[in-house]
Order: structure tokens, then C-alpha cells, then sequence
């Protein structure tokens, strides 16, 4: 079925992005000559993208069920239809949520990384880097609607937006426990915490594993706002509506100056740090360390 519908958003109001917002507001609505702005929904089998009813914002919509574990797969499709969103200019910002219940996403797929070879360890973690240097440094204004648990990898992925809304359920906790795996959470996501909520509440959130149910998570500032479960997503558009009132080029360089000189420090190592995560990973003390950890996930049902 063809979901595709244009809407006309004027000229002027691209040139002046932020008019946009106060255009809308007066619910100036007409059609006039401009750029065509799509409105289908496209995606693919893990990710789905949503134009929202506010012109030049997306819903990304994460489907891997059951608890979005970032497998190669996901991965792969996060960062192919980032590129479409951002090579389609009349896209400006995008909401990052999660269609499984109570879960965000369980992080880097354990199934990956344990009991596979070195050439899919590699494979795995450059996709794993190239997920977080293309959101850390994506030019769109990035909000995650965190509607349930967001463990390491599902925090790192949440942490590269530049805002974060999480549903008020203490049922759900967010934070880079990956001690209590017995990993080590590389520099580049030390880095990204500690750019959020600073050195020494990182410190002990990584070395003691933290994971932080939302109160506290707002108190040390590892998202932004809390709200009731059904407004995850709705605040979050909200929020975007905001960030569009500031001029894109603007926030772009502001983020990109903020961000860069974190990002350069993977982009100048990328290779080593393949390299030291393989040799880590692959030992055998890790992989008895994560073998017991996945058993002990499999057997909470039985
Ligand atoms: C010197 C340093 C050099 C280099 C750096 C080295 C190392 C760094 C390496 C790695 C960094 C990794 C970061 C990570 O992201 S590791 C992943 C951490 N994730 C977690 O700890 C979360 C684990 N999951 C949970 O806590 C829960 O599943 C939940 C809270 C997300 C959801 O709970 P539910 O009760 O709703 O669901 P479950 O019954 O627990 O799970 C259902 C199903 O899914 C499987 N599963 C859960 N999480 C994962 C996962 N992350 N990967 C793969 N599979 C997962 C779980 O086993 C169940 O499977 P079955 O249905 O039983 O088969």
C-alpha cells in the first residue's frame, strides 16, 4: 500500500528553520510553492521510520524482539536509515524509541560477543563504533524516548542524543553496567557518561555497574526528563518542537564542537580498538564471565 502524501512546507520557512515552529503554531497550514517533503514511512525489518505530523521530524522506531538487543543486524539497519533521514534535508530531528514493552534495549546482543571467532568480533564492534560515531555526531537533534530498560549499550545508544525522556516506572533502570558482566566498558562510552553527568558520578556508576531507576537517573542527570509511560513518546516530540526553534546551522556547530573532540578520540584508534576488543573478548576468563551471565538471564524463567 502506498503510504507516500506531500506536504509543502514554503521556502521561507526552510531558510529560517526556526520560523517553522511559529509558522505552525499559528496553524499556518497552506500549501504554497517549496520543497516537497515526504511523508512515507519507510524502514526495514528492525528499525521502522515515521514521519511525525510536525514537518521535518521522524519517529525511529527499533523492533527486534524480544528486548532490541543491538545485533549486527539492528545495528546495520540503525545506521542505514540514519543516513536516509539525514540525507533527506527536510528531515531535522528524530524521537528514538522502542516497540518492545518495558524495553528500550538490552544492549549489545550477548550472542555476539560470546562464543563466535575474532573475525565476528571484529565485524560486530565496527558496527558497534560506527552506531555510536554516527549518532554522536549526527547533525539532526536526536531525542530518545526511553520507554523501558536501557542497559549498557541501550544507555551508550541513548546517551549520544542530545535529549532524554524516560517513562516514570521504577521497574525500569538505565546505566553502563557492564562490570557486573565482568567487561570493561570501553573509553569511548566512559566518555560519552562522562560528558553527561561528569567524572565522578561516572566513576562510580562504572565501576560499580550502576543501574539507575529513573528517579535517580534524572537526579544525576543521566536523562532529562521523566514522565508517565504513556507520554514518553508525546514529550518527546515536544521537545523536538523546541530544539527547532534554534537555527540549524547554529546548533549543528555548537553540537559539533561539544562532541568532536570525544568522537576524534575513537576515530584516531578505531583500528586498535578493534584490536583490543577482540584480544579482550575473546579470552577465555571473559567468555566463562559472559557464558554465566547469559545462563543466568535464560534460566530467571525456568
Ligand atoms: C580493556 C577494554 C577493551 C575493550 C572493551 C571490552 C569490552 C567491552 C565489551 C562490551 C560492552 C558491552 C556492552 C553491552 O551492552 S553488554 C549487554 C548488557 N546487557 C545487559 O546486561 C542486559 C541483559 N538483559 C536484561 O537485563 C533483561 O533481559 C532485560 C531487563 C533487558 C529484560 O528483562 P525481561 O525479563 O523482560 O526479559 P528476559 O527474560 O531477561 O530476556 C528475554 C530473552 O532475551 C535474552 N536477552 C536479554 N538480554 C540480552 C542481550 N543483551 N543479548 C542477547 N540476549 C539477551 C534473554 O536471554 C532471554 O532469552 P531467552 O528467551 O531465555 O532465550
Amino acid at each position: 500500500m502506498a503510504l507516500t502524501a506531500v506536504v509543502r512546507i514554503p521556502t521561507r520557512a526552510l531558510l529560517r528553520p526556526w520560523a517553522r515552529l511559529r509558522d505552525s503554531a499559528l496553524g499556518w497550514m497552506e500549501p504554497v510553492g517549496g520543497v516537497e517533503v515526504s511523508t512515507q514511512r519507510f524502514g526495514s525489518q528492525r528499525v521502522l521510520v515515521e514521519p511525525a505530523s510536525a514537518a521535518g521530524v521522524a519517529v525511529m522506531t527499533f523492533k527486534n524482539p524480544p528486548v532490541n538487543s543491538l545485533s549486527l543486524e539492528l545495528l546495520t539497519e540503525l545506521v542505514i536509515n540514519l543516513e536516509k533521514l539525514e540525507n533527506d534535508k527536510t528531515f531535522r530531528g528524530v524521537v528514538l524509541t522502542s516497540d518492545c514493552p518495558g524495553i528500550f534495549s538490552a544492549g549489545l546482543d550477548l550472542t555476539e560477543i560470546c562464543g563466535r571467532n575474532p573475525a565476528h568480533y571484529a565485524e560486530y564492534w565496527k558496527a558497534v563504533q560506527e552506531m555510536w560515531l554516527r549518532l554522536y555526531l549526527s547533525n539532526l537533534m536526536l531525542v530518545a524516548a526511553i520507554n523501558g530498560a536501557c542497559p549498557a549499550g541501550g544507555c551508550l545508544m541513548s546517551l549520544t542524543c542530545d535529549y532524554r525522556v524516560m517513562a516514570d516506572n521504577p521497574k525500569y533502570a538505565i546505566g553502563l553496567n557492564e562490570t557486573l558482566l565482568g567487561i570493561v566498558a570501553p573509553f569511548w562510552f566512559k566518555d560519552t557518561l562522562v560528558n553527561t553527568i561528569g567524572h565522578r558520578a561516572s566513576e562510580r556508576a562504572l565501576q560499580l555497574g550502576l543501574l539507575f531507576p529513573p528517579t535517580e537517573a534524572l537526579q544525576v542527570g543521566m536523562v532529562d526528563r521523566l514522565v508517565p509511560e504513556d507520554q514518553v513518546q508525546s514529550t518527546a516530540l515536544s521537545v523536538l518542537a523546541q530544539w527547532m526553534a534554534i537555527p540549524d546551522h547554529a546548533r549543528q556547530l555548537t553540537k559539533n564542537m561539544m562532541r568532536k573532540p570525544t568522537a576524534d578520540g575513537l576515530l584516531k584508534k578505531r583500528d586498535e580498538d578493534i584490536q583490543n576488543f577482540v584480544s579482550f573478548i575473546s579470552r577465555d576468563s571473559i567468555q566463562k564471565s559472559l557464558q554465566m551471565y547469559l545462563a543466568k538471564l535464560r534460566q530467571k524463567k525456568g
